[in-house]
């Protein structure tokens, strides 16, 4: 079986409207960012997209329809024409229904922007749930997906689309403004066609002020957030006031809001100099226009007139530019980190279909954070038949080698065999196979009891008699049964479900680890929060599951070791004792120099 390499992903499914229909959508990596948003944007909803855009274009080209109405009536009712009516009608219909017509579009817009926004949560959610367990342990890649959070957060997809389409109205109302004033006045009309220039001037240098200062200004938000959130959050917020250090967590938080809060001040400064300087600059062009039109066609005071109220609606529709071109480039570095995570390459597993693993052989493993080696050159067997223990200090590398077995290292190297089957181990690796794991930092997840078992589990083999089996053996069963709705109770105060003790979480975990049918199980210091009777069951009910799933554990507790079939004592990333729980104890062992005090309290 070779390595597979992951090709770099220039596009990646997405989940769309329901789970059985996917939709390949191709994320324009090279295209300009606001061409990518509108992209997205009429992607995520086509009609809502099409709709607000059309209306928005309408309003658009009212500046330049009042022109050529005035105009025209202003003609025919100088030259004695009595046949105004229908033009007086137009004139009514586009006076009156503009404003309803601007409260139309801008509802169709707020529903496209919920309907837009909810698309990027899913894309960013569908991304992420295709993540390598290896991914995690990079901290490179947790910046990335933080960065990434930020526009699914703020919803600046959404508001990327919304300026863009803004803009592209404005220009239609400068040209078409610029259009309907030509016979009046060339001159008028070609200023009029320059007063947006000013401001994308002065947008484009705020522009590139944003995209240096804004990577400085999120990252203290997110760290404030961060911090709000331990106070915020049941488990933490509890332990934090609890040790009365509340306080002390808000004031860091403070910190990093003030120096969030001095790089917006900053940058909103300069928003407001750009304002200025080319709101100046537009009151200066559109007054020309005016200057022009009125020299131009001084003898035609209805001429005159039309120009005017078309320039005036202009100034109305156009003032709104800066805004959006603001909230454009105030866009553009989030969703450029959000189409870059969407974009990246992902590892698709090849999954190997084990049913039944006798030897699992570890050969020359070695694991590398930087410049420290956690895990040096190790060779080692484990059986199936009896529990496999890892033990040793801490930090002497368990955790580290039990993950890189699981293949879910990223700076693994080494290779391991499940029997004859060989799996290289490493990046450019991406062979999984089916194992159950409760890890040392296992996941309180505050969902139903039902949706916390079947987490990774194939979920037609379950059944509930299969569920109550494994809380049984997982000394789960008595305290489940007691919940005020057994199975689908939902789990943690935060969503106002029940709260449940450290020792119970663990079991329930555990639970999880006994429904599964895996060949390989891996139990990072699984019973560290149990009670000692309690854990001597488990571990008797562990050994008779060796029988059917090689099992592989670290335990820092010497009980838990006399029913495992081979041990192996780690220092420093080394393996530097091996053997039986008796063969380990005779005399002279650091076996027995590490559990001496266990062992003398026994
Ligand atoms: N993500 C990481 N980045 C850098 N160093 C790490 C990382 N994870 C672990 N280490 C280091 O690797 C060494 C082995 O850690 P590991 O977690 O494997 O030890 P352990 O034996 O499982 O410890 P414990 O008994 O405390 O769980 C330690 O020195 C630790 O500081």
């Amino acid at each position: 079986m070779g390595a597979l390499t992951a090709p770099r992903c220039t596009s990646v499914w997405l989940l769309k409207r329901s789970r059985q229909s996917r939709v390949r959508m191709r994320l324009f990596e090279n295209y300009p960012i606001w061409l990518w948003a509108l992209r997205v944007g009429f992607h995520a909803s086509p009609w809502s997209a099409c709709l607000s855009t059309l209306l928005m274009m309408t309003l658009a080209l009212i500046p330049a329809i009042n022109v050529l109405l005035v105009r025209g009536l202003a003609e025919r009712l100088t030259s004695g024409d009595g046949n105004i009516l229908p033009l007086i009608l137009l004139a009514g219909l586009v006076f009156g229904a503009g404003g309803a017509l601007e409260q139309i579009t801008y509802a169709l817009s707020r529903l496209h922007a919920i309907r837009l926004e909810n698309f990027v949560c899913v894309c960013f959610d569908t991304r992420l749930a295709r993540t390598d367990a290896r991914d995690y342990s990079s901290s490179g890649f947790m910046r990335r997906v933080r960065n990434a959070r930020q526009s699914t957060v703020e919803g600046q997809v959404s508001s990327q689309f919304q300026a863009s389409i803004n803009i592209i109205c404005a220009v239609i109302t400068a040209a078409s403004l610029a259009f309907a004033l030509w016979d009046l006045s060339e001159k008028a009309a070609l200023v009029s066609l320059l007063a947006p220039v000013p401001t994308v001037i002065a947008y484009a240098w705020y522009g590139r002020k944003e995209s240096h200062y804004w990577p400085l200004a999120s990252e203290e938000m997110r760290r404030a957030t961060y911090l709000t959130d331990q106070i915020a959050y049941q488990r933490t917020g509890s332990e934090l006031a609890s040790l009365d250090a509340s306080v002390e967590v808000a004031r860091l938080s403070r910190s990093h809001r003030r120096k969030h809060l001095g790089i917006r001040q900053r940058l909103e400064g300069m928003a407001v100099w750009a304002d200025v300087l080319s709101g100046l600059a537009t009151i200066l062009l559109f007054c020309g226009a005016l200057i022009f039109l009125y020299q131009d066609s001084v003898h035609e005071t209805g001429a005159v007139f039309a120009g005017i109220i078309g320039l005036m609606s202009g100034i109305g529709a156009m003032a709104g530019i800066g805004y959006q071109i603001g909230e454009l480039v105030t866009s553009i570095p989030a969703n450029s980190h959000f189409r870059q995570f969407i974009n990246s390459g992902y590892r698709d597993k090849e999954r190997l279909r084990l049913k039944n693993v006798e030897t699992l052989r570890v050969v020359d493993l070695s694991v590398h954070y930087d410049a420290l080696c956690a895990v040096n050159n190790i060779s080692m067997t484990a059986y199936r038949g009896g529990v496999c223990a890892l033990v040793g200090e801490n930090g002497s590398g368990k955790t580290s080698l039990i993950k890189a077995i699981m293949n879910v290292q990223d700076n693994a190297d080494g290779s391991i065999y499940l029997d004859q089957t060989r799996i290289r181990l490493g990046r450019d690796n991406n062979v999984s196979y089916p194992f159950a794991v409760v890890q040392q930092d296992y996941g309180r997840y505050e969902i139903s009891v039902r949706e916390l078992l079947v987490l990774g589990q194939d979920h037609e083999r379950i059944t509930d008699d299969s569920l109550w089996s494994a809380l049984t053996q997982a000394e789960a069963a008595g305290f489940v049964e007691n919940l005020p709705k057994g199975l689908e109770t939902l789990l943690g105060v935060q969503w106002g479900g029940v709260d449940v003790s450290g020792g119970q979480w663990q079991r329930l975990a555990l639970a999880r680890a006994f429904l599964s049918d895996a060949p390989v199980w891996f139990l990072d210091e699984p019973t560290s929060a149990i009670d000692a009777p309690t854990e001597q069951r488990i571990f008797d009910r562990l050994a008779e599951e060796s029988k059917n799933h090689l099992i592989i554990l670290s335990s820092h507790r010497v009980s838990t070791l006399r029913s495992a079939q081979q041990i192996f004592l780690l220092r420093e990333g080394n393996i530097v004792e091996s053997g039986t729980y008796s063969e380990l104890l005779a005399g002279g062992t650091e076996f027995r120099r590490m559990f001496e005090s266990q062992l003398s309290g026994n």
